[in-house]
Formats: C-alpha cells, structure tokens, sequence
C-alpha cells in the first residue's frame, strides 16, 4: 500500500522528559510526526499553533489533569482524537476519560506495542497515516459528526433499525455519537428490542467499520469451552482441540467484539475478561504468547445488570468497564408509532427471503397488531409475520395471534430431545461412546438438521421447536458447520 506523503501529525504531553523522548522515538520510527509538551500551557500553546491529528496525554501534569485538556478541546470541538494515560490500577480514570470523549487510554507503564496498536486506530480513524498505513489514506479528517463523514454503510446500518419514534431516533443519535470512539458499549433492553441490531449499527458507525464484527452469545456456550472460545486454544490444550483455534478476540481484531447476553457470564468467565480488558492482552488456552487485544467491545443485555452487581452475580468492576456508555433499546410497547413502519419493512423482508411480492397488511390487521401486548418486541411481531407469509395464500394476509405451538416433549423435562425422535430407547441402553463429545456433536448435528429441514430452513422456526433461541441455534449451527441456504449473508461468529 503506497504512504500517504503527508504523515499523521502526533502532539505527546507528558513531564518526564524520558518518557516523553520514548513516545516520540516511537512515533517517529511509526513514521508519524511528532510535537512534544510537557504541560498543559504548552500542550495547549502547540493546539492553537496547528491542527494535529491525535493528541496523547498524560494524566498528571505539573499545572493541571490531561482531562482538562480533553475538555478543552472538546469544548472547541477540536478534531484531534485524544488518547490519555492514567496510572496502572486506576479504572476511574481511564473510564472517566472515555466517558468525557477520549478516543482511548493507555495504563502507564505504557507498553510500547499497544501503544503503537491504540495511536494507529486513533489516526486511522481521523484518516491520517503513519508511513505504514493499516488503511487507504484519504479519509477526511473531520470529527463524524455529520451523517456524510460517517463510513458509507452507517447510514444504512441506522436505517435498518426501523423506527422514527422520538426514542428510537434518540437511540440512533446517540449510536452515532458513541460510535466515533473506543468506549465501550453497553446496550440494554428487553429481549427481542433490536440490541443486536443496535450494536450492529454502532459498529458500522464507527471507523472500524471495514474490520470484522463478531458476535458471540455468551448465554449459549458451555463453561466448559468459555475460555478457548473467547481467547483461542493451541492444538492439544484441551480434549478436542484437534487444531489451534482463534478465539472471539483474535477473530474480532482491527473491528468490534460483541458480547451478547453478558449478564449470562459466568462469574469465573467474568474475571478473565475482566483481566483482559484491563491488560489489554489475551493469551490463548496452551500459548506462551500474548495477544494484543484491538478491538472494540460493545455488549448487551435484557438483565438488570446493576441489580446483579448488588446481588453479587456480576462483578463490579467489570460492570464499570462495559457500561462506560450506556444505550437503552426502549421496548416495542413504549413506541407503538413505529409498528405501522415496522411491519411494513419486516413483511417486505420476509416475502423477499421468501421470494415472494410484498403481501398487504390491511388496516384491521395493523390495528389488532398495535392493541396485541408484544411482550416478545420485534421479534414476537417478526414471528407472527413470519407465520402470517408462510400461511398466506394470495388473498389476504391473516395474522394468528395464538402462542406458537411447542412440540410436546417427555414428561420427564430434563429429557434433551423430543419424544418422538428414536435416538435413544428406554429399554435398550447404549453402548457407552469411545469419544463422548463426537457423539454428542453427531446427536445435536441431526436433531439440528431435522428441524431445519421441517422448518424450511427457517432458523427463527427451528429454534422454537427446539425451545432455542434463535441466537442459541445460531451458535449451534456455526459450531457444528451445518450449511443452510442463506448462510452466506450472516457473517456472525457465534
Ligand atoms: N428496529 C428494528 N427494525 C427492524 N428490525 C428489528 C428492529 N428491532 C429488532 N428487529 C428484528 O427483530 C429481531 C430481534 O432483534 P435482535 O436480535 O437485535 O434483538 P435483541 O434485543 O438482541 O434480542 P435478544 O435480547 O433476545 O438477544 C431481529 O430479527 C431484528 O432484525
């Protein structure tokens, strides 16, 4: 990729002379050009001389704090993003400072590799370059506060959250605006409200946009795998581990990680995270080796997550570090102006997937769906539409309203399977298998496949006759590799 010829521009701020030579060896070695200050009169005397494209501050200065700076500069809507260093050990700092609009922070000691990982976001994100640039130079180097300096998919990542009710338009003002930084995320709200759609949107908002987006539902994976899965495994770590693996922050690299269901973390799960959001680093279940952690993490919840921290299910501190911004999905029932919309742009979808003309929704039909309780949001209205195109016959589109059916099952609860399916017989107890795990993946791969197959390949379907949910299934058939059509336009991880 050929160097821009004009390098990002780079204003360090720190007192310690050494320190303060290191960062701007660094940099320059990166090929960026670099100011240096070592307070913030001078720091501040550099801004007003000419525009830079990242500012890296230190916390403690003799005449003051870096977040002074910060606001400042916020203040006069600077463009430059600002990165601040704080003292290892202190979170409020760091999260402070993103919540008062820092791109980013680094814990001091600074480590030099994540240094450099952290100010090459932060220019690439402005469009400015070092003389290796990890994106095509050119990008405007504005703040993405106009639709038109957000990335080309943003706008149509906000437009597919559909909805123009005075709290759904909150919610993608405010994706907009969080989307320009590194803070993470927090999306809260009732099941089936659009999180993922929400998060898919902050994703696409942000500069990070070309990276990957990986989603993982923490609900749906078992403890046992928690931490191959999340960071990675060397072949032979554990049983099973036929070949080294990448995990979900690996995989995530350069993009956003996405973890839905955080409140379904295990304790023991939540620690390690934790560890490696403050680290910064993951390493791989067998590895000697540390992996840079880059990426941006934006996670969701339908729990209520601050009462789990007092009931002690959540930890705190890791509370505090995923809950730097907060977006809050409001649920269908607060919004019902957006049903006539939503219906419209849901029917559509589904008729496409089914490739079939748009079927009318009548008048009394969308007045029945508005006084119907939708407890299940969007995607109980999703479901019944789902349903009402699969039953429609040409003439007018009917909406059943009755609880979908669940397939009954063994009186016995705990039973895995339906009772109609001959995979094991009371009477003749199975061999024992030489490899538990292969024959269970076999068990889950055809019950998987067989409801996939009765359900037209309609996941949505598959999942309720599974007592899944749709992410569960998700999860499943990824991990088992099962191909389905329309595979190729889901990029999730999990
Ligand atoms: N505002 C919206 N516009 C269009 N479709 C939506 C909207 N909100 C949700 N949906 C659709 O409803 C379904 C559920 O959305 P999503 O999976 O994002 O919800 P969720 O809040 O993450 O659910 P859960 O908490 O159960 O994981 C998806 O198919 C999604 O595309």
């Amino acid at each position: 990729m050929p160097s821009s010829p004009v390098p990002a521009q780079v204003l360090v701020v720190d007192d310690e002379p050494d320190l303060r030579t290191l960062y701007e060896l660094t940099l320059l070695r990166e090929g960026y050009r670099v100011d240096a200050a070592g307070s913030l009169a001078e720091a501040w005397a550099q801004l007003e001389s000419k525009k830079f494209d990242a500012v890296i501050t230190d916390m403690r200065l003799p005449d003051g704090q870096g977040l002074e700076l910060l606001h400042r500069m916020l203040a006069r809507q600077r463009t430059e993003r600002c990165i601040v260093m704080t003292a290892y050990g202190s979170a409020e700092n760091a999260v402070e400072a993103l919540k008062a609009g820092a791109f980013d922070y680094l814990t001091k000691p600074v480590d030099l590799k994540q240094f450099r990982t952290v100010v090459a976001s932060a220019i690439q994100e402005t469009g400015g370059t070092g003389a290796r640039p990890r994106t095509a130079p050119g990008i405007a180097k504005q703040p993405l506060t106009a639709a038109a300096d957000r990335p080309p998919n943003s706008q149509l990542a906000l437009e597919r959250l559909v909805g123009n009710s005075p709290s759904m338009r909150d919610v993608k003002e405010r994706i907009a605006k969080v989307a320009r930084s590194m803070a993470p995320v927090l999306v809260r709200g009732e099941s089936g409200t659009g999180k993922e759609l929400v998060a898919r949107a902050v994703h696409a908002c942000s500069h990070r946009s070309e990276g990957p987006f990986v989603a993982v539902n923490c609900s749906a994976i078992p403890e046992s795998l928690l931490e191959a899965e999340f960071f990675g495994a060397k072949k032979g770590s554990y049983t099973g581990a036929a070949a080294d693996r990448e995990g979900y922050f690996q995989a995530a690299r350069g993009g956003t990680l996405f973890l839905d269901e955080i409140g379904d973390l295990p304790l023991a799960m939540q620690s390690k995270l934790l560890r490696a959001i403050q680290e910064r680093s993951v390493r791989a279940l067998g590895s000697t080796q540390e992996d840079i952690v880059d990426v941006r993490i934006v996670s969701a919840t339908h729990r209520d997550l601050a009462a789990d921290v007092h009931a002690g299910l959540f930890r705190q501190d890791l509370y505090y570090r995923l809950n730097v911004i907060e977006i809050l999905v409001p649920p269908l029932r607060e919004r019902r102006e957006d049903l006539p919309e939503l219906c419209q742009a849901l029917l559509t979808r589904i008729a496409q997937e089914s490739g079939m003309p748009t079927p009318v929704l009548s008048q009394a039909i969308c007045t029945q769906l508005i006084g119907h309780p939708l407890t299940g949001n969007v995607r109980e209205l999703e479901n019944l539409l789902h349903r009402a195109v699969a039953l429609y016959d040409g003439e007018e589109l009917q909406v059943d309203f009755a609880p979908t059916q669940l397939p009954v099952r063994e009186a016995d609860s705990s039973s895995p399977a339906p009772s109609s399916l001959p995979l094991t017989s009371a009477s003749a107890p199975l061999a024992l298998p030489d490899d538990l795990q292969a024959f269970l993946d076999q068990q889950e791969r055809e019950i998987l496949v067989r409801a996939l197959h009765e359900s037209g390949f309609n996941r949505t379907a598959a999942a309720q006759r599974l007592g899944l949910s749709l992410r569960q299934i998700r999860y499943r058939i990824a991990r088992l590799a099962i191909a389905a059509p329309g595979d190729e336009a889901n990029g999730d991880a999990a």
